[in-house]
Formats: C-alpha cells, sequence, structure tokens
C-alpha cells in the first residue's frame, strides 16, 4: 500500500487559512512540513500569525480552511489522538509562583492523568532533565525567568510527548537564560529523537538551533529551509556601512555598481549584500566620496536570517513590528518574564 504523503511528517500543513470573528485573517494559505525528530522553528514578527498556526496544530483552535496533520492525525476531526502525543508549551505564564516547583509538577501529573505510583519518579526525571532537581523544593517565585520557563518544559515533558509545541521558548530571557534552556532541550530532544515546533522572533536563535525554519509574515510563509539555505539566498557577504550624509541617495549611486544589493537604508546606515567584501568595500568607499558622502565605518559579517528577513519583506523584524502596531504587545510580555 502506497504511504500517503501527509503521513510521513511529523507536521503536514497544507493551505490553512485562519479568519478570527471580527474579519482578520491571520494565516493565508499557510502549509509546512517537517519530519519526524526534526526542530523546526516558525518566524517572524508580531501579528505575523505563528502563535494563530500553533494553537490550531494544538487543537485549540480550529482553520478555517485547509487541512493539518500532527503524527497523521487530523488536527479538527482526530484531536484526541493529537493530544495524547503532544506537548505545549505557551507564551504565558502556565506554573503557580506560590507553590514549590515540585508541587508545580505534582499539580500537572495529576491533571495528566499519570499514576499515583509513578509520579514521584516521573516528575523527578523532568526536573532533572531541566537542570531543576536542587530548586525543586523552593517556591517558584524564588526562580529566574530562565528557571520558571524549564520548570513549564519540564511539565510538558512529563507525558513523553513525541512532538513539542513551544511558543516563544526564551521569550524575555537574558542571553545565558536562553543558553541554558536550549541547552536543556536540545540534551532532551537528542537523547529522544522528539520532533520540536518552536516560534520565535529571535532570528538568531532560530538561526541556531533550527534544523529547518519557516519565515512567516503577515500570514503567509514567505521562505522555508534550512537556515543555511535561507542565508544562501543571500549569496555573499553583509556589509554594513555607516555613512555622513543621507542614506536612500547612498543607496541609489551604489545600486548602479554590479555586484551589490542593498538590503536597507535607514538612519546613515546602509546593510549591502555583496560576493566579495575585500574587492567591494574600496569601490563603495570610492563611489560613495567621490559623491560627497563620507564612510564614516563599515563591519563585515556573514548574512543573518535576519538580513534575509529585511531581503524578503524591505524591513527589519523591529520595524514590522513597530508597522503591525502590535510592537507594544511583546514589550508587555517581555517585562512579565522578565518578573518587571
Ligand atoms: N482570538 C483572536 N481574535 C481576533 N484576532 C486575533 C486573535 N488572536 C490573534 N489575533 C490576530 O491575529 C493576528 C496573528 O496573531 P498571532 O498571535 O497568531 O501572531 P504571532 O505571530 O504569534 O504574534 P505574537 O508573537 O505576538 O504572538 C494578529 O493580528 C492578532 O491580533
Amino acid at each position: 500500500m502506497s504511504e500517503r504523503k501527509d503521513e510521513k511528517y511529523a507536521i503536514y500543513v497544507e493551505n490553512l487559512i485562519k479568519v478570527y470573528s471580527g474579519g482578520l485573517k491571520a494565516l493565508d494559505g499557510v502549509s509546512l512540513e517537517v519530519n519526524e525528530g526534526e526542530i523546526h522553528a516558525v518566524v517572524g514578527p508580531n501579528g505575523a500569525g505563528k502563535t494563530t498556526l500553533m494553537r490550531i496544530l494544538t487543537t485549540q483552535i480550529q482553520p478555517t480552511s485547509g487541512h493539518a496533520r500532527v503524527l497523521g492525525y487530523d488536527v479538527r476531526s482526530e484531536s484526541g489522538a493529537v493530544r495524547k502525543l503532544i506537548s505545549y508549551v505557551p507564551q504565558e505564564f502556565s506554573v503557580w509562583t506560590d507553590i514549590t516547583g515540585y508541587e508545580n509538577l505534582l499539580f500537572y501529573s495529576k491533571i495528566y492523568g499519570i499514576p499515583s505510583d509513578k509520579r514521584y519518579s516521573i516528575i523527578s526525571d523532568a526536573l532533572e532533565l531541566m537542570g531543576l532537581s536542587e530548586a525543586s523544593g523552593r517556591l517558584v517565585r524564588t526562580y529566574s525567568g530562565g528557571m520558571i520557563r524549564r520548570l513549564e518544559i519540564a511539565a510538558a515533558l512529563m507525558v513523553k510527548p513525541k512532538v513539542i509545541f513551544l511558543d516563544e521558548p526564551t521569550i524575555g530571557l537574558d542571553p545565558r537564560a536562553r543558553e541554558v534552556v536550549w541547552e536543556k532541550l536540545l540534551e532532551y530532544q537528542k537523547e529522544y529523537r522528539v520532533t520540536v515546533l518552536f516560534n520565535t522572533h529571535y532570528m538568531d536563535e532560530a538561526e541556531r538551533y533550527a534544523e529547518k525554519v519557516t519565515v512567516l509574515n503577515k500570514g503567509r510563509v514567505i521562505a522555508e529551509g534550512t537556515p543555511q539555505e535561507l542565508v544562501r539566498l543571500l549569496g555573499g557577504e553583509t556589509l554594513k556601512v555607516w555613512i555622513e550624509g543621507e542614506s536612500e541617495r547612498a543607496s541609489q549611486i551604489l545600486s548602479s555598481i554590479d555586484g551589490i544589493q542593498v538590503l536597507s537604508a535607514k538612519s546613515n546606515q546602509l546593510i549591502i549584500v555583496t560576493p566579495d567584501s575585500s574587492v567591494m568595500l574600496p569601490k563603495i568607499v570610492q563611489t560613495l566620496s567621490k559623491t560627497g558622502i563620507e564612510v564614516r565605518s563599515t563591519t563585515v559579517s556573514r548574512p543573518t536570517l535576519e538580513d534575509v528577513f529585511i531581503k524578503l519583506t524591505g524591513m527589519s523584524i523591529e520595524e514590522a513590528e513597530k508597522a503591525s502596531g502590535l510592537r507594544e504587545v511583546r514589550a508587555v510580555r517581555r517585562a512579565i518574564r522578565a518578573g518587571g
């Protein structure tokens, strides 16, 4: 018997559309495929539709049209089977701060129906996996933001999910705390080969930890592939050039040089992609200075996913968020996670 295409993937999404009751189209024909055991990032600015997609895949809301399967089960008609195989770690706080870490997991173990004779070992294992054994007897209000996040993930691991969905797993955490969250998650993922789908607006995080990335903007997939493939789309190195003068005019002047793509030109800074910066940089400086524009400083780096996003949308993630008017939402979430 031939295998159905949508059953060979851990997650299969085809032409998903979600229109909320007020008429807002949050997803506009999203398709994606995630292999079993893959770590997959969905990246994009606030309001891109990432949470909506995740809520549909975790059977919390229904799509308006299109279809989605998780481990071969339809999220709409077989939602019970999907729920048995997955865990979901939401963006919002999902633990209580006035009880201990252990008590939180005990509470969840009861909700999940874990038999009482197995609870202690399952909770201990989950705490150990997330590096929280020593802190397990402390009130959660004494935990750092990173420890709280790891406790929420520990709760999700107790059901031994085949697919884990994480919505902005490190939002509001400092770089070191983000690293520890990922260190623990990766150790777990490696050992159990679970499939991980996570949402993030941190492009560097997607680039560093995801095997595949789907870039979402305004409810549509605008790019997908491995981080390396996406970065290769740009074909070269990224040059940042700070100038004395109008960046718009500088951009027009430079666009006439072969082998230069100006990704953005704002606030005295140009972001340029070029195949060979050692050849192009002197040319750029010379061309600009001939027209009275002085170059103040330059940096050369490997292109990043953030640069790919700029190329595809004409703006940075930050600018896209400002434009969507949803930037404040994220600022509040960050503050909550950071304990503000
Ligand atoms: N329940 C709802 N009713 C109406 N509109 C909604 C609802 N939930 C989300 N939206 C809107 O749908 C769009 C997509 O939101 P969504 O939360 O999926 O985006 P996101 O990429 O996850 O952003 P964030 O990072 O802020 O969560 C936004 O414009 C949002 O305001």
